[in-house]
C-alpha cells in the first residue's frame, strides 16, 4: 500500500498519531519524545534492544502508565483517557504472557471479551447460540474446532491466537501486540504472520518483536527504538542497511537475523 505524499486522512485510512510521547519513571526517561504514525493496512513492527521502551510506549498508549505528549486516534487523545475508554475507542493490546481465562472455554473467553461493547442488561440476558462476530473471530483465528475446550489446554500458539480473537470480538481497530510469536514453533509463526496480514488489511497492527526472521517476513514498516527514542524507521531492507541500527545491535545482525544473545537479556 502506497501513500506517496498523501496523508492518511486524504486517502481515507485510519491511523494512530503519536507525537512527543514521553514517559518518565522517577526522573528516568523510558520513552523520550517519540513521534510515530501508525497507519491502517500496514503491519508495523517496533524493534529495539531490551529496555528500549517498546512495551512502555504501548503501556502509555493503552492507559497503563502516565505519559505526556499526544496519541491521537479519531480526534481523541488517548493519553487523556482511562484504559477502559481506550478499549472502547477501538484500541486493543496483548501482553508478553497470554492473559486468557484458563478454566473457561475458548468460546467463553471470546464472549467475555465481546462484553466490552454490550450493555449490562445484554450481558445478563441468556445467550442463544453463538453471536456472529464471535463465530467470525473463531474462524479467523482458526479455533472453531476447539471452541468448547478449556483455554488452559490450548497450545502456546493457540492461546496467542485466542487473545487476538478476543481483540477481534472487541472490534479493536488498532491492535498492539507484545511479542506474539515468542515461544512459538516455526509453523505457528508462519500461521501467525499470515493471520496478522489478513486482519491487518482493515486494521492498524503494531507488533513488538525481537525475532528478526519474523520481522523480515511480515513487516511493512519497522521502527527501531533505542534508549527511549526513535532511532530510525523504514522497510526491513532500509533498517538492515542502517549503520546506526547495526551499531546498536553491536554489529551482530547477520543476514537479517539477530544472533542469539544480541538483544535478549
Ligand atoms: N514501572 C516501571 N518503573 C520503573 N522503570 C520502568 C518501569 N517499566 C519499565 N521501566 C524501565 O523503562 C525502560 C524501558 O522498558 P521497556 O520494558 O519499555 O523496554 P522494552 O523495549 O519493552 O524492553 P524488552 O524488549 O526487554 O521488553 C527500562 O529501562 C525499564 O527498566
Amino acid at each position: 500500500m502506497k501513500l506517496d505524499h498523501a496523508t492518511p486522512d486524504e486517502v481515507g485510512l485510519d491511523y494512530l498519531e503519536i507525537r512527543d510521547l514521553t514517559v518518565q519513571f522517577d526522573g528516568f526517561t523510558a520513552v523520550d519524545a517519540v513521534d510515530l504514525t501508525l497507519i491502517q493496512g500496514r503491519v508495523h513492527f517496533l524493534i529495539g534492544p531490551n529496555g528500549a521502551g517498546k512495551t512502555t510506549l504501548v503501556d502509555a498508549v493503552t492507559g497503563l502508565v502516565p505519559a505526556t505528549g499526544q496519541a491521537r486516534y479519531r480526534n481523541q487523545n488517548l493519553l487523556a483517557m482511562r484504559s477502559h475508554r481506550i478499549v472502547r475507542a477501538g484500541i486493543g493490546r496483548t501482553f508478553q504472557t497470554a492473559t486468557v481465562f484458563e478454566q473457561l472455554s475458548v468460546l467463553q473467553n471470546l464472549d467475555i471479551a465481546g462484553g466490552v461493547h454490550r450493555s449490562p442488561f445484554a450481558l445478563l440476558r441468556a445467550r442463544r447460540g453463538v453471536p456472529s462476530y464471535v463465530a467470525d473471530a473463531l474462524e479467523t483465528v482458526g479455533l472453531a474446532d476447539l471452541r468448547d475446550k478449556p483455554a488452559g489446554v490450548l497450545a502456546h500458539g493457540q492461546k496467542q491466537w485466542l487473545e487476538i480473537g478476543m481483540l477481534l470480538v472487541q472490534d479493536a481497530k488498532v491492535m498492539l501486540l507484545d511479542e506474539p510469536v515468542a515461544g512459538m514453533s516455526a509453523e505457528e509463526r508462519e500461521e501467525t504472520g499470515a493471520l496478522l496480514q489478513r486482519i491487518g488489511k482493515e486494521r492498524t497492527i503494531v507488533v513488538i518483536e525481537h525475532d528478526m526472521d519474523f520481522v523480515r517476513s511480515f513487516a511493512d514498516v519497522v521502527t527501531v527504538l533505542h534508549a527511549g527514542k526513535v532511532l530510525t524507521e523504514g522497510t526491513v531492507a532500509e533498517i538492515q542497511a542502517s549503520p546506526e541500527v547495526q551499531e546498536i545491535y553491536l554489529g551482530r545482525i547477520v543476514e537479517g537475523v539477530v544472533e542469539e544473545g544480541a538483544d535478549h537479556a
